[in-house]
């Protein structure tokens, strides 16, 4: 734990496969990490596949290391069972970190994982949080729910687009638009980049988010490969952490994850001592007095309920 405070790749490594396997010992890890969370700054990253999550992401880093700091990187594919550090590893995009000791990587799927998405990425990001990371890039592959599930786990949403392939009809599709703090259209250089800009920008004012005092996503324009944008993308980033700051919104964001984090790890734990319930076969004999007529299936629930 010492080891990863003072980030060590391989400890902050085995935390997280902790959280992969969802270990028992993680009750006492998180418990020890608590007093060291709070400082990281979440953000994710979202969009289709090929839009250039990985160049961008590539992109922050370097920006972000240019200024001094720790950065995370998690990367999450709600559709690939496989983890582990191999996924983000052979991304060649990424590759030029790979040395670096100031940035830490790390992919996760979450398909077929007890509790899934919602489970086992937050304690992920805890532990990045108190390993010292000051940014931690959260990127996820862009496919409906999960996506919007993990905006929910950022301070800061960026949904990335590219020009042309009716990105913005598919965005407004996707419930993107809502879960968007900044848009990025990723891939100027090529031709219709304004007109998907322009497009985002309508769909944006046509919503309800144009009260005052309400925060008006900005949309940017980069590319990534380049590195051109950037510059554009960390302003949107840091008014968009002001205004959190200012309206109470960051508190509230965390205060609505923490809630859902706790929920999720209760109702695994409800749902462990089920299965012990169902072990010892006290649900049985309850299956058995509603089939017989002893009880009705209410009572027999509260009474489960009550041994649980
Ligand atoms: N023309 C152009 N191509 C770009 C730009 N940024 C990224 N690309 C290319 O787009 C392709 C996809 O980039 P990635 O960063 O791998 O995209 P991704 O969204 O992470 O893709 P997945 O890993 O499949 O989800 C690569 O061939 C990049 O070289 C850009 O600004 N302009």
């Amino acid at each position: 734990m010492a080891q990863a405070r003072e980030g060590s790749p391989r400890a902050v490594a085995r935390l997280i496969t902790l959280v992969e396997n969802a270990d028992p010992a993680l009750r006492e890890v998180m418990a020890a990490l608590a007093p060291h969370t709070g400082h990281a700054r979440i953000i994710g990253l979202t969009g289709s596949p090929g839009v250039g999550k990985s160049t961008s992401t590539s992109m922050l880093v370097r920006a972000y290391r240019d200024q001094g700091l720790r950065v995370g990187v998690l990367a999450v594919d709600p559709t690939s069972p496989f983890s582990g550090g191999a996924l983000l590893g052979d991304r060649i995009r990424l590759a030029e970190h790979a040395t670096d000791r100031g940035v830490y990587m790390r992919s996760m799927a979450s398909r077929g994982h007890l509790g899934g998405l919602s489970w086992t990425t937050p304690q992920a990001l805890r532990v990045l949080d108190a390993a010292g990371c000051d940014v931690v890039l959260l990127e996820t592959v862009g496919v409906g729910q999960s996506e919007v599930e993990v905006a929910g786990l950022a301070d800061t949403t960026v949904v990335l687009l590219a020009p042309g392939m009716g990105d913005g009809v598919q965005a407004a599709k996707a419930g993107i638009l809502e879960i968007g703090d900044v848009f990025v259209v990723n891939k100027a250089d090529r031709e219709g980049a304004d007109v998907t800009v322009r497009d985002i920008r309508g769909m944006i004012s046509l919503g309800d988010r144009t009260e005052p005092g309400l925060w008006r996503p900005p949309v940017v324009k980069t590319v990534a490969e380049r590195g051109e944008g950037v510059e554009e993308v960390l302003e949107a980033l840091d008014k968009h952490r002001a205004w959190m700051e200012q309206t109470g919104t960051l508190r509230q964001r965390r205060l609505d994850r923490a809630a859902r984090e706790v929920e999720a790890i209760a109702v695994r734990t409800l749902r462990d001592r089920m299965g012990d319930v169902r072990a010892g076969r006290g649900l049985d004999e309850l299956a058995a007095q509603v089939v017989d007529g002893r009880t009705d299936p209410y009572a027999a629930a509260g009474t489960l309920v009550a041994e649980i």
